[in-house]
């Protein structure tokens, strides 16, 4: 018997589409369905509910036949969440959608190796096409890079060719095994679309699947999933929980797309918003598919709930050097106004969520500025974007492993180090342990950890080629084969011949990646942790991007866009205080989404996350023009909508 549910989601009251949900469930065959609705409707809530209905259903039956229920979350922290909240049930497998596939293909040893070897050959062709097509403006560094490439590709194809037992790991190096974060999403999806039996085994193993935040899932993982389903009819329920408007990630699907036979199901209530904010939300969303919230947060007078009103504010100022005595003025305006203590600062326990966009203001403040201008400053765009979660593969193995180590290192806490160490160094893997004096191989793998610990300190003038160079001797982790080439390459880092080259196409793109490299492998290691605490909300600050999914009773919101590098977010075009670029109107000739649909849903995330009190600041050339525009624009009563003269 599983224990009876202790989840507090699990205990919320039922609402219509719970009931729709168990519905599909308690179908014979299960119905797949599609649940769509806005921010704060629950959706996680009725994906939790809907987790305990199939239990309640169909536990037993999935004990017996040794199944289980997949949950794909987006992150590693949701899947903990939600698995708590499902009593941590052995039946209910959560995790992200990378160990998801992991776990199904990694018996396929053979299938992965095929695999790897067809991927092998690509990369080669790929590469000669490139350095077919190269101009006559390419940079010398860029054709030597690409010969490199060419030369470690093959000779990796030579390694494939021996059998062995192929692992998941941080980047990826094929010769020794180990697949990335990448290959595990293309060879997984290709493995579920061309291969029928493959879609069996998988609808045998998990009769339900079901996805949170499907805005986020990469389009050919949807489309794989779709495909087991459809061939697999009677035998696999998918579920799909998301918001179109909530897509952070240009990776992400946004809309799954109907199908035939599925319930599309839909939630119109609001749980989070106080009126104020659904207000705002419902307009924001006017501007986008028009999708409207009702109901909104309750609270209780006696015996009888009545909406929370709450507050919606937005403070148009002038962009100058005293940003933050602004904020802090307007922190002091809404704490007499609201007649709430909590809106004034306290350093240890700050009860306000502010949100930032990611940009150089906030990087310098915090003490990573050399890191944000790597990887923003004329980096292609994958870094900028990989920037946004620490997800960029130059990032992976400092933040996946030796930040943590070097942290750990330095507390003395042995347990933590040797798990780590445990996780990712190659001298630590079965193989290589055979005929070895085992004590040797940890003192000379703790003695490499404490120079990594040293190189990380805050202290330290060491820089992130430094540490990576220590990790790669050491033998600390196999790093990423793209990383090795920009460490092993040292031409790839001298400077091109002639600045603001314009090589175009793809010429364009490698020589971006080397000049971002090299500035990146120059910047301090320890601008890494300041930068990690910012992307892992652990700073005073969060990035508007990394509080999906979250909910905060008082959040202060800061629209800036001076200084701001990132082309994909800008709030005066959104706003239309700023003409939008010929980029976008070209995207927007092609029927392609602009930065004005992106920080639109940036916006309407960052606004939806209160349950209280919202302010938003933003900051503008123009405060007096712009006051003017936006109270055109109908998202906020013109009361709500206030200048400097305000705070005076
Ligand atoms: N049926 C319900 N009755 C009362 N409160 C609810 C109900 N469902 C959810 N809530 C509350 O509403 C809030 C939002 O719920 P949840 O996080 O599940 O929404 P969501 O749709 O996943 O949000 P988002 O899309 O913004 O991440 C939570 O505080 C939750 O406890």
């Amino acid at each position: 018997m599983e224990p009876r549910p202790v989840s507090r989601r699990a205990q919320q009251p039922e609402t219509q589409a719970d009931i729709d949900v168990r519905h599909c469930l308690e179908a014979d065959p299960p119905t797949s369905f599609n649940m769509v609705a806005g921010a704060g409707s629950g959706k996680t809530t009725s994906l939790i509910k809907g987790l305990a209905s199939i239990l309640a259903i169909h536990g037993e039956r999935l004990r017996l036949q040794r199944q289980r229920v997949a949950c794909i979350t987006y992150t590693e922290i949701a899947a903990r969440e939600i698995w708590s909240e499902v009593w941590n049930s052995p039946l209910i497998h959560v995790s992200t959608i990378h160990s998801f596939l992991w776990s199904i293909t990694r018996g396929f040893q053979q299938d992965i190796a095929a695999w790897v070897s067809r991927r092998v050959d690509e990369r080669i062709e790929e590469l000669q096409q490139n350095a077919a097509n190269f101009g006559p403006r390419v940079q010398p560094r860029t054709r030597v890079k690409n010969a490199r490439d060419i030369l470690r590709f093959e000779q990796q194809r030579e390694a494939v060719a021996k059998p062995s037992p192929f692992t998941y790991g941080i980047g990826s190096d094929y010769a020794k095994g180990i697949l990335g974060h990448d290959d595990i999403i293309r060879m997984a999806s290709q493995l579920l679309i061309d291969r029928r039996l493959f879609r069996t085994l998988v609808a045998q193993q998990y009769p339900f699947i079901f996805v949170d935040e499907s805005q986020d899932t990469f389009p050919v993982i949807v489309e794989a999933l779709i495909a087991i389903q459809q061939q697999e009819r009677n035998r696999l329920c998918l579920g799909f929980f998301g918001d179109p408007m909530q897509r952070i990630y240009p990776t992400g699907i946004g809309t799954v797309p109907e199908q035939s036979g599925w319930r599309v199901i839909q939630k119109t209530e609001n749980f989070r918003s106080p009126t104020a904010v659904l207000n705002l939300a419902n307009a924001i969303r006017r501007g986008g598919d028009g999708l409207v919230q009702v109901g909104g947060r309750k609270r209780k007078v006696g015996e009888v709930e009545v909406p929370l009103v709450g507050t919606a504010r937005l403070f148009v100022l002038s962009t100058d050097s005293h940003r933050n005595e602004r904020v802090a003025q307007v922190r002091e305006w809404v704490a007499n106004k609201n007649n709430d203590e909590k809106w004034r600062p306290a350093p240890n326990n700050d009860q306000i969520k502010m949100l930032v966009i990611v940009h150089r203001m906030a990087a310098g403040r915090l003490g990573f500025g050399d890191l944000y201008a790597a990887l923003n400053d004329g980096a292609p765009d994958k870094f900028k974007n990989g920037f946004l979660d620490a997800s960029a593969w130059p990032l992976q193995p400092l933040v996946s492993l030796l930040l943590p180590l070097a942290e750990a290192v330095r507390d003395r806490r042995s347990f933590d180090t040797m798990r780590l160490l445990g996780l990712h160094s190659p001298l630590l893997k079965k193989a290589n342990l055979q005929g070895v004096n085992v004590a040797e191989r940890l003192n000379q793998l703790q003695s490499a950890s404490n120079e990594i610990g040293r190189a990380m300190a805050p202290e330290s003038q060491a820089t992130i080629r430094d540490v990576l160079m220590l990790a790669k001797e050491g033998h600390l982790i196999t790093l990423d084969l793209r990383l090795l080439a920009y460490l092993e390459d040292a031409a790839a880092d001298e400077p091109d011949v002639e600045e603001n080259n314009d090589e175009g196409g793809i010429e364009e793109e490698i020589s971006k990646e080397i000049a971002s490299m090299a500035a990146f492998l120059a910047c301090p290691a320890a601008q890494l942790r300041p930068y990690l605490a910012y992307v892992n909300d652990e700073s005073p600050f969060s990035t508007q991007q990394g509080v999906k999914g979250a909910e905060f009773d008082r959040v202060l919101a800061v629209l800036d866009d001076d200084e701001g590098t990132h082309f994909q977010f800008s709030y005066e075009k959104y706003l239309g205080l700023k003409e939008i670029s010929i980029r976008d109107r070209k995207s927007m000739e092609e029927g392609l989404e602009t930065s004005v649909d992106r920080t639109r849903r940036l916006f309407y995330v960052c606004c939806t996350r209160a349950r209280q009190d919202l302010v938003v600041i933003l900051f503008v050339s123009d405060p007096e023009a712009a006051i003017t525009h936006v109270r055109g624009l109908g998202l906020l009563p013109d009361a709500d909508i206030l200048g400097q003269d305000a705070l005076a």
